[in-house]
């Protein structure tokens, strides 16, 4: 919390002042006209004196009329001036919470985009989001409402309590002698209900979970019949926040009324004792005599007192949820990015496009003891020592079975994760030693899954190459054969593509990322299987047009349709994240192992299944 304020707070320091102040002006203001009602009903109807605490008395008139309406003015400003007051505090509070949680909402989206992709594997979609949005919003929550309202809630218990101090301290003692109560009423229930608070935050934070995993996998259920299993564990959530909020309202509807009865108990006190005193004189003789302008004053002071104290419970839960919420978002913005630019990272300029792997090993969660050498390396290691080399205009195929390790491989060129041990070099630079932008600029990337933004298909090809003129786009989608398709749709290029561009289909969204690179003109080309959502035909135009693009750069691609790579200069064939053969396509036939079994599968000779394929397939 203290963070939050340091941080974000102190910028806008001077809006939280004013606010502060407003509501502190408003405060006091609400509670001048009970006071002036008192005087003025001692003073000018009942023919005392007429005195305002804080007023000097030259400025009192001496005339009753005056003095009349001179207290109908008082009250009037003051109910004006609470009026301005509020104003001022809710326009400038709010300026403050809201200003505070854009940064906070800004910085934190900011920094989680660095963190890489092991980050993104391991958070669920709805656990980030809800850091983004719900936390950020119970940031602003505290800083708007419950800061303010304690700030209120001070000034009333301090302002109230001073008044009836001074006007009468015995009646006072009276009136405030149930405070201590309260505040140990306060304290007990603070202690019981942050147990309740903390378990209901988790079942929203369950619920929300679930509710985001159910319509994310809305097809899975749908397909499989599966909406009453879904809607039951919607049901069985909802229901364990419905018992934890229950439970906690249960002991706050508790504290509520209670905390009026104890204002009860002193509003009757207060007018008890008060009453006596009118009608008999200071009760047990002490204190003076008791004006019954004064009177009323306590009396509709003791009433004041009562909402302010109430408001205890919502601050408490306000607080409660800040902590816990600022806790989440600064816990994030605290992970450190492992892969990121270097402090010395140098631009790579014009690259030509010479890829070396040497030596490569990588696992998802680190090798384990790597600093100590090869021994003690993690059984899930995905690559094992790969070395392997594109020169400039090269095409390098990859092939072997699911799960090989051949889109990991691709993927630590990007530096989308870092390699464990041995390197990889773009024209001599380790990728680590250039900086990730101008690396990611030199390699042009076409998944596995092709992810469209909600928006227009022309925006989605010139994404990373914003601003492109129309003809780029266009060029680069009849490179794509997606043109004819694109030009086909009722809006054409601006053709809204959907969330996630289910309003194409697959082929159609894998031909849109090739025009997105084809725009993007890399040294390198990543291919990761990017023609295996089209038709025989269309595979066949994209990859006419996919060999034009590889001509003069260097290309990655993974296939499993052996056909696609057969023309690459070389290939490489790799099983369990090593690297078991190497060769053209004429040489890996003749080596007749796994590469020359895949390809008679392929080539509908399974009969022909001989040498390491076949035993392999025996063995399985
Ligand atoms: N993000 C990840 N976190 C942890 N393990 C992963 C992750 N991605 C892949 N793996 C594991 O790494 C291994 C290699 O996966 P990879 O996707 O590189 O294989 P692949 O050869 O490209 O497979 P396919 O041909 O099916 O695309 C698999 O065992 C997979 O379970």
């Amino acid at each position: 919390m203290r963070r939050l304020a340091r941080t974000y707070g102190t910028p806008r320091k001077e809006w939280f002042v004013v606010g502060l102040l407003g509501n502190l002006v408003a405060q006091f203001a609400s509670l001048a006209p009970p006071v002036v009602l008192g005087a003025a009903i001692d003073g000018v109807l009942r023919g005392g004196t007429f005195s305002l605490p804080l007023v000097p008395a030259g400025w009192i008139p001496t005339g009753t009329d005056g003095q009349f309406l001179f207290a109908v003015g008082v009250i009037g400003g003051a109910f004006v001036l609470t009026a301005l007051a509020t104003w001022v505090y809710g326009v400038a509070a709010n300026e403050f919470a809201h200003g505070v949680m854009h940064d906070v909402r800004v910085d934190c989206f900011e920094k989680m985009q660095a963190l890489d992709m092991a980050f993104f594997d391991d958070k669920q979609t709805g656990e980030v989001m809800s850091i983004l949005s719900s936390d950020t919003e119970n940031l602003e929550m505290f800083l708007d409402n419950a800061l303010t309202n304690s700030v209120r809630l001070g000034a009333m218990v301090l302002g109230i309590a001073g008044i009836l101090l001074y006007l009468n301290p015995v009646l006072a003692a009276v009136t405030l002698i149930i405070v201590p109560g309260m505040l140990v009423f306060t304290v007990w229930f603070m202690r019981v209900a942050e147990p309740r608070y903390a378990r209901r935050r988790a079942s929203v934070g369950n619920l929300n979970t679930r509710l985001e995993n159910a319509i994310s996998g809305v097809e899975l259920t749908k397909t499989t019949a599966s909406e009453p299993y879904e809607t039951g564990r919607v049901r069985d959530a909802s229901y364990r926040l419905f018992e934890d909020t229950m439970s906690m309202l249960r002991l706050a509807y508790f504290y509520r009324p209670g905390m009026e009865l104890l204002a009860g108990v002193a509003f009757v006190a207060t007018f008890g004792v008060g009453g006596y005193w009118l009608v008999y004189g200071p009760p047990l003789g002490v204190g003076r005599e008791l004006e019954i302008g004064t009177f009323v004053t306590f009396v509709f002071l003791t009433q004041r007192f009562v909402t302010p104290l109430a408001e205890v419970s919502n601050i408490v839960d306000q607080y409660e949820n800040a902590k816990a919420s600022s806790e989440r978002v600064f816990g994030l913005m605290d992970i450190p990015a492992r892969v990121r630019s270097s402090e010395d990272a140098v631009d790579l300029t014009d690259p030509e496009g010479r890829v070396v792997y040497d030596d490569v090993s990588f696992a998802y969660d680190g090798i384990p003891g790597r600093a100590d050498g090869a021994e003690g390396r993690g059984e899930e290691t995905v690559v094992r020592d790969v070395s392997t080399r594109a020169e400039p205009g090269e095409t390098v195929g990859v092939v072997g079975p699911t799960g090989a390790g051949k889109s990991t491989l691709l993927k630590l060129l990007l530096r989308l994760y870092d390699v464990d041990e041995g390197a990889i070099t773009l024209d001599g630079h380790d990728v680590r030693d250039v900086s990730i932008e101008s690396l990611r600029d030199a390699v042009g990337y076409v998944g596995q899954d092709t992810f469209l933004f909600d928006g227009t298909i022309a925006e989605n090809i010139e994404y990373g190459r914003f601003g492109a003129s129309d003809e780029a786009v266009r060029e680069a989608a009849r490179a794509a054969e997606a043109h004819e398709f694109i030009t086909q749709l009722p809006d054409g290029y601006e053709t809204r593509v959907g969330e996630r561009g289910v309003k194409l289909s697959g082929g159609q969204r894998q031909r849109i990322a090739i025009a997105r690179v084809v725009l993007q003109d890399p040294a390198v080309l990543v291919l990761d299987e990017a023609t295996s959502a089209v038709d025989t035909k269309t595979e066949y135009l994209i990859q006419k047009s996919l060999d034009a693009l590889s001509e003069d750069r260097t290309a990655f691609v993974i296939a499993h349709r052996l056909s696609t790579v057969k023309d690459a200069d070389g290939i490489v064939v790799l099983d369990d994240g090593e690297i078991v053969e190497r060769g053209t396509h004429e040489e890996l036939l003749d080596q007749d192992g796994l590469y020359a079994g895949l390809w008679a599968v392929q080539a509908g000779d399974a009969e022909r299944l001989s040498g390491e394929f076949g035993s392999q397939i025996a063995q399985d």
